[in-house]
């Protein structure tokens, strides 16, 4: 089976030009075939606020009314993706980027019978994405940019959680690559203490999580992030990693972050 490694990009570093640059450099010098999916809640946040939209968010969820929906299809579909094309196509990168609903890639479900209403949120899991339209474009040579908007198949753009969509798109191209999944976001990894940089947990296990939760050691953003790590490693990803995005040129000396385990 061919490689084939799946980096998400978070909010808090697309946010930063700098930060963002660099990691679109270290990202083109992967070797071998690649998707990036990102996320943009930070600066869906900031412009919603601008606009005078409160911005919501329900276990690292956002509240998607209809203002708020049109908000992240431009922030995230339109702004941030096209960007990071451009600057990927300037670096020598063959990017494409796409939403759910550009070739199919992605058909979501909307949330429903949640004590929550969360509006336009769409829900996935591995059998919501295209592998058959993912693994042409790559086998054509393109990288794929996915970001955080999916669709319903019925007219319906809904926003979807990028952690998520990071973890599920890797499980599915896991039937046709040797898949990895790298989670880069500002933070060495999982710290063990959120106020000390070097106190990397290096491994975690899947029956570990609950026990960092109970304590606190990981908390808020981290959760989700930890349930969409570990459900990947379960249903057949190669390598799960969470790590500090400016570190990636670590992942080929195995020493980027921290690596999840069954
Ligand atoms: N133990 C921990 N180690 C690292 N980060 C943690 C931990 N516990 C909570 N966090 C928080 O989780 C956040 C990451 O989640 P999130 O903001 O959703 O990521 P992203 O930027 O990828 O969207 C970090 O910015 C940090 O504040
Ligand atoms: C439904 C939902 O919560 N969608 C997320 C999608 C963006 C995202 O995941 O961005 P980060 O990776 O930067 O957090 C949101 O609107 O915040």
């Amino acid at each position: 089976m061919e490689k084939l490694t799946i980096i998400k990009i978070g909010g808090n570093v697309i946010d930063n030009s700098e930060n963002l640059h660099r990691f679109l450099e270290d990202f083109t010098a992967l070797p071998g075939n690649k998707i990036l999916v990102h996320g943009g809640g930070k600066i869906a946040t900031e412009l919603s606020e601008s606009l005078g939209i409160e911005a919501k968010m329900v276990d690292g969820r956002r509240i998607t009314d209809i203002e708020t929906l049109r908000i992240v299809t431009m922030v995230y579909a339109g702004l941030i993706n096209k960007n990071m094309v451009a600057q990927l196509q300037a670096k020598g990168s063959n990017a494409i980027g796409l939403s759910g609903a550009d070739g199919n890639v992605i058909k979501a479900t909307k949330r429903t019978g949640t004590a929550i209403d969360y509006g336009f949120v769409g829900d996935l899991n591995e059998a919501s994405v295209s592998i058959t339209t993912l693994g042409a474009l790559l086998k054509a040579g393109l990288v794929p940019v996915l970001c955080a908007i999916t669709h319903d198949g019925d007219s319906q753009l809904l926003n979807t959680n990028a952690d998520t969509i990071a973890s599920s798109v890797a499980v599915a191209m896991s039937s046709l690559y040797d898949t990895q999944l790298v989670y880069c976001f500002e933070k060495k990894g999982v710290l063990r203490d959120i106020n000390n940089e070097d106190s990397v947990v290096r491994e975690i296990k899947a029956d570990e999580f609950e026990g960092l939760k109970a304590d606190g050691t990981v908390a808020g953003g981290m959760i989700p992030k930890l349930h969409n790590a570990f459900e990947a490693i379960k249903k057949g990803v190669a390598a799960v990693y969470i790590g500090k995005a400016d570190e990636l040129n670590e992942l080929s000396t195995g020493n980027f972050g921290t690596k999840m385990l069954k």
